[in-house]
């Protein structure tokens, strides 16, 4: 091990706290428009359900000089939980984004939920990020959904701090928690380290949990135990002064591991420590942290107890230190005519993404964007671009807002790095990339936000025929929201059927399309999201429509199709692909020449694939372009997929391929109208000729109990529930072998708090499988009397699978009932 004494202390590291003081002063120096870029920090709070992300986001506005009192989320008074379902149910639903100052810094922080059925919620924050801090319950340690989560933001490559909190709990164990991170969380060689071990009233040795001791700068921060506080008041004293031998001794040896770890990641720091032995230069080290975050090989560990107003200051200060700005982060990786590339954020020309969508009761709709290069100004007019073939919309910037949650504040423009709102918008919705007007490049299009399968259904029928508009008016405002929610329509019984993530989304959906957008309906029972999937190849299914669509307005056009089972890819994918050669004819009343090749282009959406086809020598009428002939038969493909001959389920796993045959009219707009028709008929005429099966989902599965209730709770997901364990105890996806604890420093668990490893009932194990979502039904009671109410689980959709004879005998009796979950 490299040896690196605590340094002796300066004056400055012992009057770090000062600058935790926040006045008038820092907040005009933040909220002008022309902060640097690198004193900006676009950052998410990120965790299981209930580690405590919502409590710390408070304390952090609080100590900002933000809010003038803590927000309590067991009192339902915060500022980042303003839904009334979040305030009434405690948790968080939608990402709240806030922006506030620290030192002279302006962090735009994104709070998200924990919960499994916001997981979308989740996956666009992180779209925006450039780095984010995961909150760990001391206790719980590493859960399923930190794992997720973590996941998720390893797949964009943002930097991450790791804050243990809620070390004033009974059993809380910081070593044991940083061991955790090491072996569940650290991938490809990153390393945890510890910039801060905690502090007990005794030192190591135990009592209540009074502060930390910065590792790097040597000083023990305590805050006042008594209840009373509001965390202000710190107390900084250098560790060499502190009256625990104890804690001195450990503080050295956390520093000499970082200074290891360090060593070991950053060849600087090597060099540095041949050149100054055990006397490398705090500051010297600091940069080497952030180098390594940065590069995602190092994970930073601080920890505290943000209910008890422990440990966030120096959590904000670890933020600015070493999490990225925009700068610090790769250029976005884009679309262009379909081909990848990277947005050339040194040109000044405007890109940004639209990842949010709220309705405001009084603003309307308000568009949430990240601004990546360029500057968004008031009034500017601007275009939603589109892949290869569709049509750009234009629109217009008329007011931008900078927001303090639910609070905002207008602002003339935002700038590249910045997160702000757009009002007045009609048709960014989440994930739509936005330019200039005057830029021509209208197919550019930054990475999609990829929307996860529905799997719960509820139907929902206005209350009296009178409500159907305003239901449908708040069913659009809720949509355009929240890309996770589907709606269809039963035409037979005219019931509205929305599908969402989970029954707690679907619940949460049905209140405010209840309560805040004011509809007024019935939801029936919750049912599952079965689908449907062909049965094999059909054959080419040939319509032809021939109608009048208002007055002298008729349209003539044939469309063939046919449908095949398909293997589901996960992203999106577009190609445009010319193909064989033809003659060249010409004819009065359409648009110049016929393509020379035939055209085909392929889509991903909702499970299954489209490719539509216009052939050689087909002449589009007027000035249609073959984009728009492109989406037309795109549409008509969806739409017939929406509903199944079997049980009028959405279609699933099956490729269309749907193609011109003629377009025998000359007035582009009927003629459009007729081959959407035809083509929708095609597709559904080959559909019903080969007939569709029952595909379910089956869904992941985490159950975390404690060692005594293992073998009932693997026997009845296995046994009873028909379920596959992927892996006991430990996340099969870990690497733990590759990891020698040995070599992870953490230090001891005061015996006073911790929970003993060796206690077995206290020993928490974690389920992994996957089990058919039919299977579990009622599964929230089985586990309660399972485990004496120990257990808890979480779910979420894995893949959709085919049914066997027998199964879908029986699923499709139970498609006409309900559920009791
Ligand atoms: N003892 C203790 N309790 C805490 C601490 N931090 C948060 N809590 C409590 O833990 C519960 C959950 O806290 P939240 O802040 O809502 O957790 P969250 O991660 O935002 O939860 P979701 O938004 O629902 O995912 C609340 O009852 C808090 O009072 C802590 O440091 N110590």
């Amino acid at each position: 091990m490299l040896r690196s004494p605590i340094p002796r202390l300066c004056c400055r590291s012992l009057r770090r706290p000062v600058t935790w003081i926040i006045n008038h002063r820092t907040y005009a120096a933040v909220a002008a428009e022309d902060i640097p870029v690198s004193r900006l920090r676009n950052i998410g709070i990120i965790a299981h359900i209930d580690a405590g992300k919502t409590t710390t986001t408070e304390r952090m506005l609080y100590y900002s000089g933000y809010t003038r009192r803590i927000g309590d989320v067991d009192e339902g008074n915060t500022v980042m939980d303003y839904l009334p379902a979040e305030r009434q149910r405690g948790i968080t639903i939608t990402s709240a984004a806030i922006t506030f100052p620290w030192r002279n810094y302006r962090l735009n922080l994104i709070d998200t939920p924990g919960h499994a059925d916001f997981t979308f919620e989740v996956a666009r924050s992180l779209r925006v990020l450039d780095g984010a801090v995961t909150i760990l319950d001391a206790v719980a340690g590493v859960e399923a959904q930190t794992e997720k989560v973590w996941r998720q933001a390893s797949a964009h490559q943002i930097p991450r701090i790791v804050f243990v909190n809620k070390m004033d709990r009974t059993g809380a164990g910081f070593g044991r928690t940083v061991r955790e991170v090491a072996t569940k969380l650290a991938r490809g060689g990153a390393k945890v380290g510890c910039l801060q071990i905690p502090v007990f009233e005794n030192g190591v040795e135990g009592g209540a949990f009074i502060g930390v001791v910065d590792v790097m700068d040597g000083i023990v921060l305590t805050w006042p135990s008594d209840g009373k506080s509001d965390g202000r008041d710190v107390k900084a004293v250098p560790v060499a002064s502190y009256p625990s031998p104890a804690l001195q001794e450990e503080t050295a040896k956390a520093r000499g591991a970082l200074v290891d770890t360090l060593a070991e990641l950053d060849e600087e720091v090597m060099e540095l420590y041949l050149e100054h032995e055990n006397a490398i230069p705090t500051a010297a080290l600091k940069k080497a942290i952030r180098r390594c975050t940065l590069g995602n090989t190092l994970i930073p560990i601080l920890t505290g107890a943000s209910f008890r107003n422990i440990g966030v200051q120096p959590l904000l200060d670890a933020v600015l230190d070493y999490l990225p700005c925009p700068a610090d982060r790769p250029p976005a990786a884009i679309t262009l005519q379909g081909k990848p590339g990277e947005l050339d954020d040194k040109k000044n020309d405007l890109c940004a993404l639209a990842f949010k969508v709220v309705h405001d009761p009084r603003k309307g709709a308000m568009v949430f964007v990240r601004v990546y290069s360029g500057k968004l100004a008031m009034g500017t007019p601007i275009t939603n671009t589109v892949t290869v073939g569709e049509v750009p919309m234009k629109e217009r910037a008329n007011k931008l807002l900078r927001m303090y949650a639910m609070d905002s504040e207008e602002v003339t423009e935002i700038t590249a790095g910045n997160i702000g709102v757009i009002l007045g918008l009609k048709h960014a919705k989440t994930g739509t990339t936005i330019i200039s007007s005057r830029d021509s490049r209208t197919t550019l299009q930054l990475h999609p936000i990829p929307t996860p399968p529905p799997v719960f259904i509820r139907s929902l029928e206005p209350t009296t025929l009178s409500d159907a508009k305003g239901l449908d008016l708040a069913l659009e405002m809720a949509l355009r929201e929240d890309p996770s929610l589907h709606v269809t329509r039963d035409d037979e019984t005219g019931q509205v059927l929305l599908s969402g993530m989970g029954e707690l989304h679907l619940e949460v959906v049905r209140e405010r399309l209840l309560g805040e957008f004011g509809a007024k309906a019935e939801m029936g029972d919750l049912r599952i999201g079965y689908r449907e999937t062909v049965n094999g190849m059909s054959a080419e299914m040939e319509k032809q429509v021939d109608k009048e669509f208002g007055a002298g307005k008729r349209g003539t056009a044939s469309a063939k199709a046919m449908v095949e089972p398909y293997e589901e890819e996960e992203v999106e994918e577009v190609e445009v692909k010319k193909t064989k050669k033809v003659s060249k004819k010409k004819s009065k009343g359409f648009g110049g020449a016929p393509e020379e090749m035939e055209l085909t282009r392929t889509r991903t959406v909702n499970g299954n694939k489209i490719t539509t086809i216009i052939p050689a020598g087909i002449l589009l009428p007027g000035d249609l372009i073959h984009g728009e002939v492109h989406s037309t038969l795109q549409m008509a493909a969806e739409v017939a997929l929406v509903r199944g001959p079997l049980f009028s389920a959405q279609l699933h796993a099956t490729h269309v391929t749907v193609a011109v045959k003629d377009l025998l009219t000359t007035d582009p707009a009927p003629t459009l109208t007729a081959l959407s028709q035809a083509g929708r008929l095609a597709v559904v005429e080959a559909i019903k000729s080969v007939g569709t099966g029952v595909v379910e989902p089956v869904m992941a599965v985490t159950v975390t109990v404690g060692e005594k209730d293992l073998g009932g709770v693997v026997g009845d997901i296995s046994g009873t529930r028909g379920g596959t364990i992927l892996s006991l105890d430990e996340d099969a996806s870990s690497d733990i072998s590759s990891v020698d604890l040995d070599r992870v420093y953490a230090p001891p668990d005061s015996t006073y708090n911790a929970r003993s490893s060796t206690d077995e009932s206290a020993q928490v194990r974690v389920v992994k499988a996957l089990v058919p979502l039919r299977e579990m039904i009622g599964y929230n009671k089985s586990l309660r009397s399972l485990t004496g109410g120990r257990g808890s689980f979480q779910m979420s959709v894995e893949k959709f699978e085919r049914v066997n004879r027998d199964k879908e005998r029986e699923v499709l009796k139970e498609v006409r009932g309900g559920f009791d979950f």
